[in-house]
């Protein structure tokens, strides 16, 4: 008799390693900026995604899986760079910052299914979690005052991260429904 605890987990597994690959094909694809060390990126777009197919725990796993295969060396850095430089580097309080990111945002998403404007909000705190690290790590990295930290790590990306956000609140629930139909 099959055993269905074990098959939904080793299916869970198998979604968070293709939200893994989905997060390591967009991570490198970011946008480099001439004003500032910090590329506009989709990596917080593929987290977004993340927590709609897998849920605000396997999301934030997913992204963990991710951060380790960058750290280790594997080019899924933003401008496909990776190695533990990164983390020292101008962008690497992002990529801590995305840690919370994801199990914050993913918790509203989860709490407050169809409830879009409650999403938005968690997804929208989430994001001001990783600028909180992003932009307290550029300032110290790169030593720059409150003021140019952020004119360089905040102000140029809150459009863009705003749209990934609806972005995701349009498609994310979509995905979800597929995801779970399929199950
Ligand atoms: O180097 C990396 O791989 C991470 C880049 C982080 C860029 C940050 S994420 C928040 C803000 N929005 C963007 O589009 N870019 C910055």
């Amino acid at each position: 008799m099959p055993n269905k605890n074990k098959k939904i987990s080793t299916r869970q597994m198998t979604m968070i390693a293709l939200m893994t690959a989905v997060t390591s094909i967009l991570g490198p694809l970011a946008i480099p900026l001439p004003f500032s060390p910090v590329p506009v990126s989709f990596t917080n777009l593929a987290v977004y995604f993340s927590i709609f197919v897998l849920g605000a725990n396997s999301a934030t796993v997913s992204y963990l899986v991710y951060l380790l295969i960058g750290i280790v060396g594997l080019p899924v850095f933003s401008g496909f760079t990776g190695g533990f430089a990164k983390m020292a580097g101008p962008t690497g309080g992002y990529l801590v910052g995305f840690i919370f990111m994801a199990w914050i945002a993913g918790f509203f998403v989860d709490r407050f299914q169809g409830k879009r404007v409650l999403q938005a909000s968690g997804m929208i705190l989430g994001t001001v979690v990783a600028y909180i690290f992003g932009t307290a790590w550029l300032c110290v990295q790169s030593n720059l005052t409150f003021g140019a930290g952020l004119a360089a790590g905040v102000i140029p990306y809150i459009p863009g991260d705003l749209i990934k956000i609806m972005a995701a609140l349009a498609v994310g629930p979509v995905l979800r429904q597929a995801v779970r139909r399929a199950a």
